[in-house]
């Protein structure tokens, strides 16, 4: 099939290359001229394991091109993806003027009949609005659909999860795109579940505030295990084997961030607001991420008493692994929050580290993860990324001036570090 995707970023350029990848025809269009000239140019604006090589395959294939020209894309498609961002605004409430733009853009720019799929996260109810400014931007007067289909991908892991997905959701208001979007997502052999706009809005902003929840309440659990002595991970691996729980998504950190948890708590505490539902329970979960990193920090400011002129080494920027993406990043939060007390950071992170330049000054980025502790007080871990289990303790243990690790992430063995001889430190274990 021939498909546009509108808004060429972590969505919307992994959704573009994997369409491609089962064989349909893609466009993929972004405003960001500077962004299509480097993806024309056979360079990536991101990185996402396997993206790199996927976007070449399917370029040089003659599947998958890019532009900046909204109108090319709704020319040449039947179906047209819109993937921009939907920020917060200062009062949790989502911004939805891109997506109001793209719709009038895409209005603006057809000639005959096109279904228009919503891969935004948007707030519930959404898809009426996009309807209701189509219709009244279109001159042409042609018929077209309007879905919801949103997208559980996770960065780091997003083509992975593009490729084999847990589900397809596609929410319509007539049955007549119905054929199409099916078609579109039948290579990927996925349970496809059709429903109405509405609830597929909805499913997107419930299930991410269900797994930051997930989160945050293990983090709550690993507070009772640091009062108790008990270890966080043996009591996540115990109520994860309960097959209704699961053990994904119960690993206690110094709290999540990102682009999306963040946000889509704030807009669901706000839609539901809105609505007349006071969900104090996604407050309390905001509450809860919000003193994890407190706790941290109070954990690093226990044990060195004083930060300011102390070295600290910190390995990881990213928000999670295997990403650059520092947006909403708990490790340049808490980088943020050791400067705020006087320490001096050497920092360093496999991808992120061009990316945290831009927010993160007075610093020293070290490209070697081994040299990062070079004379500093202490080493801490803020981002997950698995390399870091391959670190040259013995190294690290000898360029510290004092053996002192904080992990963040729980990623070592606390037992097994003892007897390299640090003074470890990590989430709700003993
Ligand atoms: N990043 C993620 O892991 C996930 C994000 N989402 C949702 O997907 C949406 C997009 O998120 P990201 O891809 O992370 O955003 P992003 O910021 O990486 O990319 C959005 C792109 O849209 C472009 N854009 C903005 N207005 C445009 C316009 N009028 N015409 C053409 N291009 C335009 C921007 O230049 C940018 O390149 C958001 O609603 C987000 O909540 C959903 C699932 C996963
Ligand atoms: O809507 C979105 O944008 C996406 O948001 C999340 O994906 P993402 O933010 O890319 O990454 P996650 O793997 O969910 O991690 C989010 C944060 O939670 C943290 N986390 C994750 C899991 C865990 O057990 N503990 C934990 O602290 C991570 O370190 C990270 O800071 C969801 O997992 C995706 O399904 C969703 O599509």
């Amino acid at each position: 099939m021939k498909l546009t995707i509108i808004g060429t970023g972590y969505v919307g350029l992994v959704t573009g290359t994997c369409f491609a990848e089962v064989g349909h025809q893609v466009i993929c269009v972004d405003r960001d001229e500077d962004k299509i000239k480097l993806l024309n140019s056979g360079g990536m604006p991101i990185y996402e394991p396997g993206l790199e090589e996927l976007v070449k395959k399917n370029v040089d294939a003659g599947r998958l091109s890019f532009s900046t020209c909204t109108k090319e894309g709704v020319e040449k498609s039947d179906v047209i993806f819109i993937a921009v961002p939907t920020p917060p605004m200062p009062d949790g409430s989502v911004d939805l003027s891109f997506i109001e733009s793209v719709a009038r853009e895409i209005a603006g720019a057809m000639t005959s009949y096109k279904i228009i799929v919503d891969k935004s996260t948007v707030p519930v109810k959404t898809g009426d609005k996009v309807s209701e400014t189509i219709k009244r931007y279109c001159k042409a007067k042609v018929e077209f659909d309007v879905a919801s289909n949103p997208e559980f991908l996770r960065e780091g892991f997003a083509v992975d999860d593009l490729m084999h997905p847990d589900r397809v959701v596609i929410g319509v208001k007539t049955q007549r795109p119905v054929q199409a979007l099916k078609e579109i997502y039948a290579p990927f052999e996925a349970p496809i579940i059709v429903t109405d706009i509405n609830s597929a809005e909805l499913i997107k902003h419930a299930a991410n505030s269900f797994l930051a929840l997930k989160i945050s309440y293990i983090n709550a659990v690993s507070v009772i295990c640091e009062a108790t002595g008990a270890n966080v991970q043996e009591v996540a691996n115990g109520m994860g084997m309960d097959g209704r729980i699961g053990r994904r998504f119960l690993d206690a950190s110094l709290g999540f961030g990102g682009s999306c948890f963040p946000k889509d708590l704030s807009a669901f505490i706000k839609i539901s607001e809105q609505l007349g539902y006071d969900f104090a329970l996604l407050k309390e979960v905001q509450r809860i991420n919000h003193d994890q990193m407190n706790r941290f920090v109070k954990k690093i400011l226990d044990t060195l008493w004083v930060l300011k002129d102390k070295k600290i080494g910190v390995l990881g920027l990213a928000f999670k692994q295997n990403t650059d993406d520092i947006r909403m990043s708990p490790a340049i939060d808490l980088c943020l929050h050791l400067q705020k007390e006087g320490a001096k950071l050497r920092v360093h992170d496999p991808k992120a580290m061009e990316k945290a330049k831009a927010v993160l000054h007075n610093v020293t980025y070290v490209d070697d993860m081994d040299e990062v502790a070079e004379g500093c007080d202490a080493l801490v871990i803020a981002t997950e990324w698995p390399e870091f289990k391959k670190l040259d303790l013995e190294r690290v243990r000898k360029s510290l001036t004092h053996p002192i690790l904080f992990d963040g992430r729980n990623l070592f063995d606390a037992k097994e570090m003892e007897s390299l001889g640090f003074i470890y430190k990590s989430i709700g274990r003993p």
